[in-house]
């Protein structure tokens, strides 16, 4: 039993309320890992994978109406409206509390409450984050254990100090009175994903999927410590970060934020296609950007696991996600089962293997699709996921582990847009760059319920994770940049794997030829190349980005590269009016480059 009195007392609270039928501390040993499969093997949750192909590995399929965030049930329920801002669902911390306190009430009976103590970042680090997920799901139990620092040394390091920790409460909201009552997957129609910044607290209810159970991703990594980095000085971000060596051996620290499905996974495990060059990997999902007593800006990952978008990932695409994966001890979620026990998804390779079984369960027929279903619908559903421990990545780099963290060079913004916004563009100044960020934008993915393909401003990549107000949130960037020198700071690019031409077809490789764009990035920080001023930044002059041995016509590299004047006339008052509708904390500097753009504009027909 814990001696830690904080967590005792609140795990007794809460099942005095949610009356689960036991209770169960997680110590995240292999012996336990194997009775929770076992018990999800039972009831149905998952199947154990051929162990010849997939060693220790499992595959889960949701119900079909629980496979993405929820952003609509997602809320910020901070003491006073004003401070969720106009981004976030807010309601009255008390009313939401007792909303759903009747649904917690009794919500675990005939389940087990797991008692989950974790660790986002190093439990050696400076100030070690630490949280406790009450869950009365096993999925969640063993897709934490993947995840994050979890277990007897997470509990052992709070209890050594009686640390605070974030407690973080979550129920598939389906209580068993007939155990022969379960189904494979359950969950609940109401669903709520609730944090409760000033408490540092998170209530979640209904959902199974990641996003919404896995309560250390983005309920606390993102939206929890966006508030604690606003109040203690430093940046929780939905950033990737990698390590770029040049033939010359000289190395960089890339931190890039891209919006959900948008290539974060993709662009941190790249095999560059230029000589000499070389990627290792450090996160793919979330950066904590912190000052160094030097005055630069650090970042660490505060996960331990992959928690990536199966389809599109392939040998062509990201070899060393593949790697990871082929070695096991991963859970796969909504892709397709192959009759061997293996798992599939469309981008694994060029055709179905015969005799699949589609995420809902269906034989895949012959003709490309379920039986019973409709010609076209794919096999793994497009939000489908692979988590997997991302020590197995084989270009996993030395400093992953370190507290400390890596120095940061660049700090780079993205998003999925058709047109508009170059391939890659640097910014003129840090209050350029947080403009960059603040108003990036990106077509919808499948990462989130509704609609697909729907323009939307995603400032940093965070909309769906800032866990206050969004004009503060750009007021800390900006004064995240003043609290340093100049030289310090990271430098700020912008960039789009995305660009179509006037067919819808992408204009840019992407993919393993983004190494072209980060090589001048480097390029860059050198002060090797110059660029061309515009009003979308500073573009590569032309002949710069290296696309030696590319197959890429002039017309479309100018095209993909290229700034827009016509596209930019519908852009700019697209940025203002977004601007304008996050309301009169937004930073004065945002304003300042809204002008100078429009400027430059005016200036440059
Ligand atoms: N056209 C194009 N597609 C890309 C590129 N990089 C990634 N994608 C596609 O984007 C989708 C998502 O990529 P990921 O790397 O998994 O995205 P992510 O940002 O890590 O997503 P989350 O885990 O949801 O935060 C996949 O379907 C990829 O095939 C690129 O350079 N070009
Ligand atoms: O949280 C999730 O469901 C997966 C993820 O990384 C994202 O959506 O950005
Ligand atoms: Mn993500």
């Amino acid at each position: 039993m814990p001696h830690h009195a904080g967590l005792v007392k609140w795990v007794q609270e809460v099942a005095a309320l949610t009356r689960p039928a036991a209770i169960h501390y997680c110590d995240g040993s292999d012996t336990e890992y194997e009775t929770f499969v076992d018990l999800l093997v039972e009831s149905g949750t998952v199947v154990r994978l051929n162990e010849e192909i997939k060693p220790n590995s499992v595959y889960a399929r949701t119900d079909p109406d629980d496979v993405a965030r929820v952003e609509d049930s997602t809320f910020i329920c901070s003491v006073k409206e004003n401070d969720a801002g106009p981004t976030n669902n807010w309601m009255d911390p008390d009313k939401m509390k007792a909303t759903m306190t009747k649904l917690y009430d009794g919500c675990m009976r005939g389940r087990t409450l797991y008692v989950i103590p974790f660790c986002m970042g190093h439990i050696d680090a400076a100030e070690p984050k630490f949280g406790v997920e009450i869950t009365d799901s096993a999925y969640v139990a063993i897709s934490m254990r993947i995840m994050t620092r979890m277990g007897a040394e997470a509990l052992a390091a709070m209890e050594a100090t009686e640390a605070s920790f974030v407690p973080a409460l979550h129920s598939v909201g389906m209580p068993l009175d007939d155990p022969t009552d379960d189904v494979p997957w359950p969950c609940n129609d109401v669903k709520y994903i609730v944090h409760f910044p000033e408490e540092r607290m998170i209530w979640s209810y209904g959902s199974g999927y990641g996003g919404n159970s896995l309560l250390g991703k983005k309920c606390y990594a993102l939206r929890i410590a966006s508030v604690m980095g606003r109040d203690e000085g430093w940046l929780a971000e939905h950033m990737l970060i990698l390590k770029l060596t040049s033939p010359e051996g000289r190395s960089y620290h890339v931190c890039a934020a891209f919006p959900s499905a948008c290539g974060k996974t993709n662009l941190a495990m790249l095999e560059p296609t230029i000589e000499g060059w070389s990627v290792e990997t450090l996160g793919d999902d979330i950066a904590w950007l912190r000052f160094g007593e030097d005055g630069r800006l650090y970042a660490v990952n505060p996960e331990t696991g992959l928690f990536g978008v199966a389809p599109g990932t392939g040998m062509d695409t990201n070899p060393n996600a593949v790697a990871a994966i082929e070695g096991g001890n991963s859970i796969f979620t909504n892709v397709a089962l192959t009759a061997d026990g293996d798992v599939w998804w469309e981008g694994m390779s060029r055709s179905a293997p015969p005799n699949l079984t589609d995420w809902k369960g269906r034989p895949w027929t012959a003709r490309g699709g379920p039986e019973g279903g409709r010609l076209g619908e794919k096999a793994a559903h497009p939000n489908s996921r692979f988590c997997t421990p991302i020590e197995q990545t084989p270009i996993l780099s030395k400093d992953y582990n370190n507290p400390a963290g890596v120095p940061v060079d660049a700090i780079i913004f993205g998003g999925r847009r058709q047109n508009t916004i170059p391939l890659v563009a640097q910014s003129r100044s840090w209050s350029h760059g947080v403009f960059m960020g603040a108003t990036c934008s990106s077509e919808t993915t499948a990462a989130a319920t509704g609609a697909v393909g729907v323009l939307r401003r995603d400032p940093m990549a965070m909309l769906p994770f800032i866990g206050y107000h969004v004009g503060d949130y750009l007021a800390h960037w900006i004064e995240m940049g003043n609290s340093t020198t100049h030289d310090k700071l990271p430098k700020i690019f912008y960039v789009n794997w995305f660009r179509r031409d006037a067919d819808g077809r992408f204009l840019w490789p992407g993919f393993k030829e983004n190494s072209r764009v980060l090589k001048w990035v480097v390029e860059r920080i050198e002060d090797r190349v110059g660029v061309i001023d515009t009003p979308a930044g500073m573009l590569p002059q032309p002949g710069d980005l290296d696309v030696t041995g590319l197959d890429i016509t002039d017309a479309d590299l100018a095209a993909v590269i290229g700034y827009s004047p016509t596209e930019w006339a519908d852009e700019l008052p697209r940025i203002r009016r977004w601007l304008r509708s996050l309301g009169s904390k937004v930073p004065v500097e945002m304003d300042d480059e809204l002008w100078l753009i429009a400027e430059a504009m005016a200036r440059r027909p």
